[in-house]
């Protein structure tokens, strides 16, 4: 278990203000933020460990954290999955402080102003990407802004560090310019007034390291801050703190039942508790507490406190498949006598000035683009990885190097469930996308796969020569459909986005208000991705934090 200053006195305090459960990309915010007022109490309870760690700050390190279980990742899987030829699907998530934003690809994107739009025309009144974008900007420190080219899109004095990649790798260089010769513009700035283009992406990262939400709103990086606290008397921060359920006084949210060190107790809540456990963990408290649809939750003996059929329903994740080349030069990342030497001197880089291919976030360059004219905004989004990397049921270490580049539908038509195999929030959710049981899908899918591989047939890549993998069955030019619906189908999973499964909104599956609360209870608010009530145009990590930044204001406006 962490050491922390605060966890000896919360045996004997026990009562806060708030309890905000997960201290995620959204969790930490929202605590954080609560805490900034002096006057309350908040504790930021999280099941897993301290985010001190070289596998969290180091940004390569995300190619072991995020393919593999570990303390710092649930590494869920889903039920199989008709759509992917009967497949279950590799579903990781970030435990410990920071959460997600601990093991995740790093890349900032907010998403399109539409998706945010759409938002408010479904009855989320505060939504629209007007309301939200002050919530961006309060997050964000822009290191383009830091240089005085801030604008009114970006923000230049938050806590959320989104730098420039240090060290761009000379393939990321040539995915852009292979993307503009297959007739891309080029985009320097993804959250800028375009989306649409192939350009670089900017990460969370600060001086060559990971930004995750932990540095950015609880201690900056400063392992000495034994509170994990930034100095905020009021925010008591305990991990290896797994919440077991939300304990109610007839319909009134009171607290939370805990297990530390295999210790039971329960902590008291004056005001509110605020659940942050993510997209798969949030639905399940929820559940696990007599809160969902009354059928399932008698099912499993659970006494139902209010019957709300939405919880868990609403599943919606970004479906993603990956074309990879065979490239034999070491500016790859991939396993050769020759990789393993230029990976010596690359740590050795790393260590004196935090560059090099060790301060790579892998994914650095990528594309958005419309698969068909008349749509409104982008539909495909790519990501030009400098690995060969495959979709997880086929990511086996294989000698040699390469680049892939992964493209996921932004929109999906297709919604699954989450739901619960037992009681116990010991036990792992059920966790079911329905990939690909929206026909429309695949689509964007194929089109994506043709993207990929009109880039890749590029001067600009061609030059560094290679032989794409797997992809012999296409045939030539833009490939047979029916070939590349079974490659989809075989290969796709998921690139890691789940959201929707407490989703805000005004009708009857809606699981939250649009301020947040737990519709048909008392003291009680949802604030993290599962309350997008659709996934938004893009990387799910900067509309976590924002909804965080927002949830913070709708509390205390309520206090
Ligand atoms: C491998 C990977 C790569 C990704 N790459 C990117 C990317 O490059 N860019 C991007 O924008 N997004 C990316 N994402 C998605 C993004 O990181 C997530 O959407 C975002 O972090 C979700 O935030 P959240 O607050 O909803 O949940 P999380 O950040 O997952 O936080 C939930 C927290 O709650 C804790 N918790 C759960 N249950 C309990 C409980 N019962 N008691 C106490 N604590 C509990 C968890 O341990 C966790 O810390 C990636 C995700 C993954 C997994």
């Amino acid at each position: 278990m962490s050491s922390n200053a605060a966890n000896g006195r919360v045996q004997a305090a026990g009562e806060f203000d708030y309890i905000v459960v997960g201290a995620g990309s959204a969790g930490c915010a929202v605590a954080a933020r609560l805490a900034e007022d002096a006057s309350v109490t908040v504790a930021l309870l999280e099941s897993g460990p301290d985010d001190h760690h070289y596998t969290v700050w180091t940004p390569i390190a995300l190619a072991k954290t995020a393919l593999n279980a570990g303390p710092r990742n649930y590494a869920y899987y889903s039920v199989p999955q008709p759509g992917l030829n009967g497949r279950r699907s590799y579903q990781p998530r970030g435990r410990g402080l920071g959460g997600s934003s601990s093991i995740n690809g790093m890349v900032y994107i907010r998403g399109h102003r539409n998706d945010y739009d759409q938002w408010r025309e479904l009855g989320c009144e505060g939504w629209g990407f007007d309301d939200v974008l002050p919530y961006f900007r309060r997050s964000e420190a822009n290191q383009r802004s830091a240089k005085g080219q801030e604008d009114l899109l970006r923000g230049d004095n938050g806590p959320l560090h989104v730098s420039d990649l240090r060290s761009p790798n000379v393939f990321s260089r040539r995915f852009i310019d292979a993307a503009r010769q297959a007739g891309l513009p080029l985009n320097h700035d993804f959250n800028g007034a375009q989306q649409d283009g192939a350009g670089l992406y900017q990460v969370t990262q600060h001086n060559g390291e990971r930004w995750n939400s932990a540095r950015a709103y609880l201690h900056r990086g400063d392992a000495n801050d034994r509170g994990m606290n930034g100095g905020r008397k009021g925010l008591t921060v305990l991990t290896d703190t797994q919440t077991l359920r939300i304990e109610f006084k007839g319909r009134r949210a009171t607290g939370v039942r805990v297990v530390r060190a295999g210790v039971e107790q329960s902590l008291r809540a004056r005001r509110e508790v605020i659940v942050s456990a993510g997209a798969f963990n949030s639905p399940q408290l929820l559940m696990a507490s007599g809160i969902g649809p009354a059928e399932h939750l008698r099912g499993h003996g659970i006494a139902v406190v209010h019957d709300l059929p939405g919880v868990g329903e609403n599943l919606q994740d970004h479906l993603d498949v990956t074309i990879q080349k065979a490239v034999n030069s070491t500016d790859l990342f991939g396993y050769s006598l020759r990789g393993a030497a230029r990976m010596v001197s690359e740590i050795a880089r790393y260590r004196r000035n935090r560059t090099g291919m060790v301060s790579s976030n892998i994914a650095e360059a990528g594309a958005f683009f419309r698969s068909r004219p008349e749509l409104a905004e982008p539909d495909v989004q790519l990501a030009f990885v400098l690995a060969l990397v495959g979709n997880r049921g086929n990511a086996k270490k294989k000698p040699g190097h390469g680049y892939s580049c992964h493209a996921c539908v932004l929109r999906p038509e297709s919604r699954g469930h989450v739901r619960l195999n037992s009681a116990d929030m010991r036990d792992v959710p059920l966790i079911d996308p329905r990939f690909l049981s929206a026909e429309a899908d695949m689509d964007g899918m194929v089109a994506g796969i043709r993207m990929i591989r009109r880039i890749y047939a590029q001067d600009a890549l061609m030059q560094a020569g290679g032989k794409e993998l797997r992809t012999d069955g296409f045939g030539p030019g833009d490939g047979d459909e029916r070939a590349i619906r079974d490659f989809v189908r075989d290969n796709a999973d998921s690139i890691f986005h789940p959201v929707g499964t407490c989703k805000m909104g005004v009708d009857d599956l809606a699981v939250v208000d649009p301020a947040l609360r737990v519709r048909g209870v008392e003291g009680l608010r949802v604030a993290d991705a599962s309350v997008m009530p659709t996934l938004i145009g893009g990387n799910t990590n900067a509309p976590a934090i924002m909804i965080g930044e927002k949830a913070a204001d709708l509390i205390r406006a309520a206090a």
